[in-house]
């Protein structure tokens, strides 16, 4: 397959994950015999130095006439540290979702077998747990009005959804509960806000096109503890894009590192994929960023092209290196493992994988640990 990339590294460590994803990339081109063209843009604070723009047109342009695009991370703190800054490195991530109509962000959460002791929790609170967040990205308080009077001490960012928002990805949260444990969360603030509400309204309606699926709600503040006491109990969570945001930092830690969590961006056509960890600046340059992230959001990259048995071939790859702690300092300090050798042990073992496995559609499933 020739299939056209469009490649945003961004800041900080941005650039280093995601050198990492294009190399496992290249290792399924050279497996599978596919021809990736990759084309590479600035987003973020590199793009403001160079033009100003923290999403230049002629980055857009190459986003919008690729298949899809690959994504590192965006920020840094001369911006973080300058709250009077009128031009931002995320206003380019935020436009570029936006443009793209981006309106579902899916964020896979699993933890894998070898790493329970990795997490923060009771290795019998996390062990076996698997649940994915539908987070809702092109909508809500991100993209709201903002305000800030004359004199600097009164500020607004209005937070507002429509009935056609919620519907849309509502559907897709539900078919994924669907194809999953058919249970369904909504996280929201009804008992506050007139757009959680609406939410519930929505989604309960839809609801009822869905009847295998078992739907239930929970109040954000609730759902934050939840996620700490009992994580197993969730399936398919759907949420609105600020809570998505938050909840989604707050499920990395159950999988051990944030260095793991990759997700998918879907919507009207376009589609986009990246970890959900930001720039993360005090690791930039130190190869010591978890690459697996970016990896398996390259891994939802080809599952999004139809390209399965590669996807999973990634997969297998990535639970090879964790297995084998090969993994960097997130994951084991005293280990001798950076950014780049583990994207070389993963780009490597893509290769082996797929000369000594033949995946079939039920080891395909077994991996599912991406895109629903
Ligand atoms: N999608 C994006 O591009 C995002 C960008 N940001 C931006 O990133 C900058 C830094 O934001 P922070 O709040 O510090 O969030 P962050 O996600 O960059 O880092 C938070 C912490 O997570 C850990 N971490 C993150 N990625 C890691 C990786 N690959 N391997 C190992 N550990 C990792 C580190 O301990 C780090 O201190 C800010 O400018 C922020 O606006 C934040 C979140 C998302
Ligand atoms: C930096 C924000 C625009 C995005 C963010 O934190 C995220 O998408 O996880
Ligand atoms: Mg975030």
């Amino acid at each position: 397959m020739e299939l056209k990339i469009a490649l945003l590294p961004g800041d900080g460590i941005g650039p280093e994950v995601t050198e990492q994803a294009v190399k496992c990339l290249h290792a399924v081109e050279e497996a599978f015999n596919h021809h990736f063209v990759f084309t590479e843009a600035h987003a973020g604070a590199i793009a403001i130095d160079h033009t100003g723009d923290p999403l230049p047109e002629a980055t857009l342009q190459v986003c919008k006439e690729s298949k899809v695009v690959l994504f590192g991370a965006i920020g840094d703190p001369k911006y973080d540290n300058d709250p009077s800054a009128k031009v931002r490195p995320e206003q380019g991530l935020l436009k570029l979702r936006k443009e793209l109509g981006l309106f579902t962000n899916i964020r896979p959460l699993k933890v894998y077998p070898s790493l329970v002791d990795r997490s923060p929790l009771r290795p019998e609170k996390v062990a076996g747990c698997d649940f994915t967040i539908y987070r809702e990205l092109t909508g809500g308080i991100y993209f709201g009005k903002k305000t800030l009077s004359d004199d600097g001490t009164v500020a607004s960012d209005l937070c507002e959804y429509s009935e056609k928002e919620i519907g849309r990805i509502a559907h897709m949260a539900f078919k994924a509960a669907k194809a999953r444990n058919k249970k369904l969360t909504l996280i929201d603030k009804a008992n506050v806000l007139e757009t959680s509400r609406l939410w519930r309204k929505v989604v309960t309606r839809i609801g009822e096109s869905y009847p295998e699926v078992a739907l239930d709600f929970l109040f954000v503040d609730n759902a934050a503890m939840q996620m700490i006491l009992n994580p197993k109990q969730f399936d398919v969570i759907l949420t609105e894009n600020m809570f998505g945001d938050i909840i989604s930092d707050e499920a990395s830690v159950i999988g051990g590192s944030i260095g793991l969590l990759a997700s998918a961006s879907v919507g009207d056509g376009h589609a986009m994929f990246e970890p959900i960890h930001g720039s993360f600046p005090e690791g930039a340059g130190k190869n010591i960023a978890n690459p697996i992230a970016s990896i398996l959001s390259a891994s939802m990259l080809l599952d999004h092209v139809g390209l399965a048995e590669e996807a999973a071939t990634v997969r297998a790859a990535v639970d090879k290196a964790i297995e084998k702690n090969v993994v960097t300092p997130d994951l084991n300090p005293d280990g001798n493992y950076g950014t780049d050798q583990v994207g070389d042990f993963i780009a490597h073992s893509i290769v082996d994988i797929h000369e000594h496995i033949s995946f079939n559609d039920e080891n395909i499933e077994a991996g599912k640990s991406t895109i629903i």
